[in-house]
């Protein structure tokens, strides 16, 4: 199992943005619909054994945090197109603007959560069962890494994870890298998949 969670700070928490201008008034849903498509998708497939957790920070209602489950997801969901991955983050959206209760999920579509949990929440949910890895240009090159099967990566958006976002993770994820230059985090989702893909033997 794959588990990718992004933090994105600037991300808006209600559905009150444009399709027509992503980047200039969702606080860059663009990019969350890019990383989503790295994550999944293949050339005529679908990654099931992934889980990806949006972890939002936007105006006006943060947080809010929006988990795609591959195992229950329909594969026909979610399409390479970033309109109709934005479309169901506005669907979770809308679904999930009365929500109050920090530990409920309410399922939006198949494999489609959405509720008001924290990054942190979603770091010690993941912990449970996975090994935690942090992306960053300065962790270990990722090629020394021996990986378990249940792994989990946490990243930043375009701004990068905080301080304090990074204080807490310090001692329960290890810094990974996949280069020296800094990526974009949909680039990074996909090379991390390729390169575990290499690691497994195919069936
Ligand atoms: C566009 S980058 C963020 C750049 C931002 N200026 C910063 O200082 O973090 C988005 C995320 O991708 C991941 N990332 C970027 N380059 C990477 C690399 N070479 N190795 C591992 N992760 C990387 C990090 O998690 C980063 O927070």
């Amino acid at each position: 199992m794959r588990t990718f969670i992004i933090k994105a700070n600037r991300a808006h928490t209600k559905a009150d943005f444009s399709l027509t201008d992503l980047p200039g008034t969702s606080g860059r849903i663009d990019l969350l619909c890019r990383f989503l498509n790295s994550a999944f998708l293949l050339s005529h497939g679908f990654r099931k054994n992934v889980r990806v957790w949006l972890s939002l920070y936007g105006p006006p209602n943060p947080p809010k945090a929006i988990r795609f489950e591959g195992q229950r997801m329909r594969p026909k969901t979610l399409n390479p197109d970033e309109l109709s991955t934005a479309k169901l983050i506005i669907k979770a959206l809308k679904a999930g603007e009365n929500l109050r209760e920090p530990g409920k999920e309410l399922e939006v579509l198949p494999g489609i959560y959405v509720s008001k949990l924290t990054f942190e929440d979603i770091v010690r949910r993941t912990l449970r069962g996975s090994a935690l890895y942090y992306l960053h240009e300065e962790g270990k090159p990722i090629e020394k890494v021996h990986f378990p099967a249940n792994v989990a990566f946490v990243l930043g958006d375009h701004e990068g994870l905080s301080r304090e976002d990074e204080a807490f993770l310090a001692g329960i994820a290890e810094k990974v890298s996949v280069g020296k230059k800094s990526y974009l985090a949909s680039h990074v989702v996909a090379y991390v998949n390729i390169h575990l893909d290499s690691l497994t033997p195919p069936p």
